[in-house]
């Protein structure tokens, strides 16, 4: 595009917006989006580094049919106040998207969109290693490139005060210009393989889960989720882009999503939606029930039929489709749902899958779904608040942002939550990966143990720490 047509569209545009903020008496969100070629986009959220590190986003749905890449921040909304925290994020995104000036969007997936997650538990204090991560965090990227069933974009943000300056932007045509010519990323050189650490004794977690199991028998509760870290040791800093790409390669039918922040990166690929709305629909999954590989097809699929026959799992899985119906009941004026699980097929790991939809009603927003579903009984437990109890006397360790929901939301108020397992902190040359697994009566604590084992494997392979 020639730089003269892109400053009179820039001009035009931020007017606009200037009297748009006349207007609202407040800031306005403007938003130019342009149709871009083919990019590289690892290499985009690698492109100037230095200028971005810390303020970076990756995400890509399965299948990659969507990838967003975020770079630096127009608008952040940081919060820690654990109450009402999704209609917190609910009411400042509608104003500030009801008055966004936004020009060139021909998809829902372009234009500002608010990108960001919560904690799994607000009400647990902070640990030093999540300090980078506030309880709530979101933010409206400067620059975000969308890919969508083959189509590239571009989407610039700024926000505009009534008395702003019409802006240079210089900065945007070289983006723009760049972005045609951007080498693909290559992972970086083999490096050694990192040392590893189990963060909480093994014979203690195992420990926990025989006292999960036994509150579940004396009818305490019915299921909770408990959860283990490892740290892993490199020589140096973590490469968030050699993870992102190895992530990218090998776990296909996940979401990939890294967030990065000033010193650390949550970094993953999750199978598990949370929830997504998209037109009149709520589209979301229970997730629940796991098995590994098998070494053949003939292996794989016994173990497939042994999941699926499992009175344990069955029972496990039973207990997220059911808690997840009533919430979107609640939410939906009808809701779908195969009476059966399927399986749902990962590179080292299978697991029992419910999909469950619904039309949703009039009024109920994105984040409402979110606040009625986080967390599921795939990731909390059953009844909800006694199973977080029993995670936060059993668990002894900070879950920060894993198992939490993140994702994006659009100015149409659409948009998509994933639950951010199969994850990792990168902490310059530390990493702190999280698994955990549904215990209920009949838990066999090494079972148990082994399953988060085969969880931590796609990070352990991202960080090169398998052998
Ligand atoms: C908690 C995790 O996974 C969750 C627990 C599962 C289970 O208990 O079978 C299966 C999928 C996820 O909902 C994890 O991967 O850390």
């Amino acid at each position: 595009m020639a730089y003269s047509k892109l400053s009179t569209n820039m001009y035009s545009i931020m007017e606009k917006g200037q009297r748009q903020a006349r207007l609202f008496g407040k800031q306005v969100l403007v938003s130019s989006v342009f149709e871009i070629d083919k990019t590289d986009l690892p290499a985009f959220f690698s492109y100037k580094k230095r200028m971005y590190r810390g303020n970076r986003f990756f995400w890509s749905e399965p299948g990659r049919a969507l990838t967003y890449v975020g770079l630096g921040s127009v608008f952040t909304l940081e919060a820690n106040d654990p109450e009402n925290r999704f209609q917190y994020v609910d009411s400042i995104w509608q104003e500030l998207a009801a008055s966004a000036v936004v020009e060139g969007k021909s998809s829902p997936y372009t234009g500002p969109i608010l990108f960001g997650g919560f904690s799994f538990d607000p009400y647990r204090a902070q640990s030093e290693k999540w300090s980078d991560f506030a309880h709530t965090s979101f933010a409206v990227p400067k620059y975000m490139v969308t890919a969508h069933d083959g189509k590239f974009y571009l989407t610039s943000n700024r926000l505009v005060q009534a008395d702003d300056a019409v802006l240079d932007d210089e900065e945007l045509a070289q983006m723009l210009s760049d972005l045609q010519q951007l080498a693909p990323l290559q992972a970086e050189q083999d490096t050694d393989c990192p040392a590893m650490k189990e963060e909480i004794v093994p014979s203690d977690w195992m420990e926990a889960v025989r006292e999960a199991a036994l509150s579940i028998r004396e009818g305490q509760l019915e299921k909770v989720v408990l959860a283990r870290s490892l740290m892993l040791q490199g020589k140096e800093a973590f490469s968030s882009e050699s993870v992102l790409l190895s992530l990218l390669e090998e776990q296909l039918n996940t979401y990939v999503f890294a967030i990065d922040k000033e010193n650390s990166c949550f970094i993953g690929a999750t199978p598990e939606r949370l929830i997504k709305h998209q037109q009149q629909q709520l589209l979301t999954l229970s997730l629940a029930g796991t098995i590994g590989r098998g070494g053949s097809p003939t292996e794989d699929e016994e173990l497939a039929s042994f999941l699926s026959n499992d009175v344990k799992n069955l029972h496990e899985h039973k207990l997220a489709v059911d808690m997840i119906k009533s919430a979107m009941q609640e939410l939906c004026l009808q809701v779908d749902a195969p009476n059966a699980p399927i399986i749902r097929k990962l590179k080292d790991i299978q697991h029992l899958a419910t999909p469950i939809s619904g039309v949703i009603k009039q009024g109920v927003t994105l984040l409402q779904a979110v606040e009625a579903l986080h967390p599921t009984p795939a990731l909390g437990g059953m009844p909800r608040e006694e199973a977080i109890e029993a995670i936060r006397r059993l668990e002894h360790m900070d879950r920060g942002w894993y198992a939490a929901p993140i994702g994006w939301m659009n100015t149409e108020l659409e948009g998509e939550f994933a639950v951010a397992i199969r994850s990792a902190l990168l902490l310059e040359a530390k990493a702190y990966l999280f698994a955990g697994c549904g215990i209920v009566g009949d838990s066999d604590p090494l079972s148990e143990y082994k399953e988060t084992a085969l969880k931590f494997r796609p990070m352990l392979q991202a960080l090169r720490a398998l052998e």
